[in-house]
């Protein structure tokens, strides 16, 4: 059963092309190849001086630990009361060397594994290694620059200038390099090496062994996270990786050609190159689902950084995470910058519930304000204040309209002065009451449930949405209610309606009850099973952090949403599927930012890609740009990636198609089945894989046959698993079964595009089942 069908989005047709190698920074080696015994007598060369650089490590980290116990010393006092103006100042010493002797302690630990991976023997005289041997250098290269006891250079970390040779050189621009060495290592053992040489013949003492280091790294297993590739960087990687901080860097280029991989480590290269700006300043970085940062979670801290924050689009806004996607049509309504009218209009109307008319006796005299005059009020308040941080305008102003009634007009016949009336009005216990209520703190979350609300929707809409629109947006909000969870999409409008009505600010400390949880520790400790807040039940289980908030509602609006941090570097990833509203968002973290941006046109999920590219261009400003483009495809075998391309050729003519660089001889498998021999074909074919590749095999299940991930979970195998088609964008995999490519294509909002991306993610095998009655 191989072929696919007319009506098929799929091509008919598996072809085996073999082509020329395409253009990598290694070239076929001049030399015949060497034998066991040649490589072995190369790997105990590198095995020494890999051996000196571990041992002067061990003297670094003893070094290393004096300075700690230094630290700790410094400052230290025995005296009781205030700290003096030097006591003061050696604290400050003590945190400083302190700070970096434990950043300096967790580099060396987590750079311990594969410190030394590259080795560049450089001939200096300009005459192709004919030269003498006063004109040779050897520089080996690593994961942090290491130095012997006279200061000399042992190891030169990967982004130092020193070190960029090792990436740049090529045969047609040698850089002075003769012979490239990339070292395999398993912990501190070296169990292999790789040459490229870049001159036409090797001068007679230098060994050439191996047949290159990138395809041995691309041939290798996927593991469930991504790896860095510090050891096969390649010269136009290496370019994206070292442009300039500034500005916007834009990296493009079809599915597996490294961007995502590049400008992780171009985040490494700003934090060493301009440590001081982009620590301080912090980089954000972020990808489209939290499957995405799990996936990537390893690889900074793999270049020894840490420091950065990887956030999930629907983690953006602190105190809020999106647990489920919306359906395509509804995640276009929310993602429009048409929302904002709508979002403008209820955060600046009438908060449900709230009284619609004032009446108080003050200083004798009656006041009434009714509905409308209290519309005018808030309106003219908001237009120069955000309304959280308002309510002093806002009762000044009730306090006026108040008085121009009463007493203004000059019909007061009382007698009282307007200063009096003021400073009666501001003491008076039923405007407080009233304040209590009609200007109390609104929480962006809350604002967006009011939706529910189908006649407030209707009103606010001012003819901007369609009824069946308007009822997809209010029923998306039933569903958050019902699930107690967020949308992606919904994170977007949270953060614009936190910007439109400020932070909410919490009742001073002296206000809250003695019983605030935050306030102890563990109220398990004291014996409390249940606490009420704000008049709702908490259950304690064992520790008040995990306090579950009961119903959906309060689910919803649990914790407390912080303003936006702001960033020195913002890297979005998978920027082709941000709408305007997610990059709006991401523009009010990176303001002053420098930005490294990476996406393919030809992978995107959006329904209006015009309006989503304003938003974006608005988010950078009229920072400068540049652009960098990727051709080569390091992820997938060639046979799996041309059907893939076949495919996306026929829909999208003028996709950006890059050439794969590794042939595995093995086609992908087609499979067309009974609907109900469905389920078991696909567990069938994802055993098979199983026993075909090394590691992760997943089964990329459409919404429609949602059953199937539960039948792959009962496998309870870890090496096979399942997924949905948008969750898998920035990822891969070993192998994949690919579920109904029609279904695809018809439940998600990028159509062709998504499958495009589904069909992109295996890198060794891909089996595509299609159900077809007969
Ligand atoms: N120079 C290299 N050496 C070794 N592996 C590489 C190199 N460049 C890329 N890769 C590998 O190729 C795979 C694809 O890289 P990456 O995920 O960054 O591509 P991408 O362009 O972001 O893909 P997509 O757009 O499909 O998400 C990864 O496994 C990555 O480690």
């Amino acid at each position: 059963m191989r072929s696919g069908s007319p009506e098929s989005v799929l091509p008919t047709r598996i072809s085996t092309r073999r082509v020329d190698q395409p253009q990598t920074n290694q070239t076929p080696q001049a030399q015949a190849p060497a034998g066991d015994d040649v490589v072995a007598q190369q790997v105990a060369i590198e095995q020494r001086h890999v051996d000196r650089v571990y041992a002067e490590l061990v003297k670094a980290a003893e070094r290393n630990r004096l300075l700690e116990s230094e630290g700790m010393g410094r400052g230290r006092t025995d005296r009781v009361g205030d700290v003096r103006d030097e006591e003061a100042a050696a604290l400050f010493e003590r945190d400083a060397l302190m700070f970096s002797a434990a950043r300096r302690r967790a580099s060396l630990e987590s750079q311990h594994e594969g410190l030394v991976f590259g080795r560049l023997d450089l001939d200096h005289s300009g005459t192709d290694g004919q030269g003498g041997e006063q004109d040779r250098e050897v520089r080996y290269v690593g994961r942090l620059g290491v130095r012997d006891d006279d200061y000399e250079p042992l190891v030169i970390d990967w982004r130092a200038p020193a070190a960029a040779p090792f990436y740049q050189a090529t045969p047609l621009d040698p850089q002075s390099v003769l012979r490239r060495r990339v070292l395999r290592s398993r912990d501190a053992a070296v169990v292999g090496v790789e040459d490229d040489l870049m001159v036409p013949e090797a001068p007679d003492d230098l060994v050439v062994v191996g047949d290159g280091a990138l395809m041995a790294a691309l041939t290798r297993s996927r593991g469930a996270q991504m790896r860095d590739i510090v050891a096969t960087i390649q010269r136009h990687q290496d370019e994206a990786i070292r442009a300039a901080a500034r500005g916007v860097t834009e990296i493009t280029g079809g599915p597996g050609t490294g961007k995502t991989v590049v400008a992780l480590h171009r985040a490494a290269y700003l934090l060493y190159s301009n440590r001081r700006r982009f620590e301080s300043g912090g980089i954000l970085v972020v990808g489209p689902s939290s499957a995405y940062t799990a996936y990537i979670e390893r690889v900074l801290p793999s270049l020894g950084e840490d420091s950065v924050a990887l956030r999930a689009l629907g983690d953006l806004v602190d105190g809020v995470t999106a647990a489920r996607v919306d359906r395509p049509e509804t995640a276009a309504l929310k993602g429009s910058l048409r929302i904002r009218r709508l979002l403008g209009n209820v955060a600046r109307g009438r908060i449900p519930g709230a009284p619609s008319e004032f009446r108080a006796m003050v200083a004798g005299l009656p006041v009434r304000l009714e509905a409308r005059t209290l519309d005018r009020i808030r309106s003219s308040v908001l237009r120069h204040h955000q309304r959280n941080g308002a309510a002093a305008a806002a009762r000044t102003a009730l306090a006026e309209v108040a008085w121009s009634q009463v007493g203004g007009g000059g019909g007061n016949s009382t007698g009282v002065e307007r200063e009096e009336f003021l400073e009666r009005f501001e003491d008076h216990l039923d405007v407080e009451a009233f304040m209590r209520e009609w200007w109390r703190p609104v929480d962006p979350r809350e604002v967006l449930l009011w939706l529910t609300d189908r006649s407030l929707l209707d009103r606010h809409s001012h003819g901007a949405f369609s009824p069946e629109e308007r009822e997809l947006l209010a029923s998306s909000y039933d569903e958050a209610i019902a699930t107690g969870t967020w949308s992606v999409a919904d994170v977007a409008l949270i953060d614009d309606l936190a910007a439109r009505l400020g932070v909410v600010v919490e009742p001073a400390s002296e206000d809250q009850g003695f019983y605030e949880i935050d306030e102890l520790g563990s109220p398990e400790d004291f014996g409390v099973q249940e606490v009420y807040v704000g008049g709702v039940r908490r259950t304690l289980s064992t520790s008040a952090a995990r306090i579950t908030p009961g119903t959906g509602r309060e689910r919803l609006l649990a914790g407390r949403i912080e303003p936006p941090s702001e960033y020195a570097h913002v890297l979005v990833d998978e920027a082709q599927d941000l709408s305007p509203m997610q990059w709006r968002a991401l523009g009010r973290r990176g303001r002053y930012a420098s930005w490294t941006v990476v996406g393919d046109a030809a992978q995107s999920s959006l329904a209006d890609p015009d309006e989503s590219a304003q938003a974006r261009s608005e988010a950078f400003g009229p920072k400068e740009r540049r652009h960098f483009h990727m051709t080569t495809n390091y992820r997938n075998a060639r046979e799996i990636f041309d059907y893939a391309a076949d495919v996306i050729r026929r829909a999208v003519p003028d996709a950006d198609i890059p050439d794969a660089v590794r042939e595995t001889g093995v086609e992908p498998v087609e499979l067309t089945v009974a609907p109900d021999a469905l389920a078991q074909s696909v567990l069938d074919a994802a055993r098979e894989l199983r026993e075909q590749v090394d590691g992760l095999v997943t089964v990329i299940v459409p919404a429609s046959h949602a059953d199937l991930a539960r039948s792959v979970a009962a496998l309870d195998d870890p090496r096979i698993t399942a997924i949905d088609p948008l969750s898998t964008k920035g990822l891969e995999y070993d192998a994949t079964v690919v579920v109904d490519p029609d279904a695809i294509v018809a439940d998600t909002a990028g159509g062709i595009r998504t499958l495009y991306v589904v069909l992109t993610r295996a890198a060794h095998r891909m089996t595509v089942v299609t159900p077809r009655l007969p």
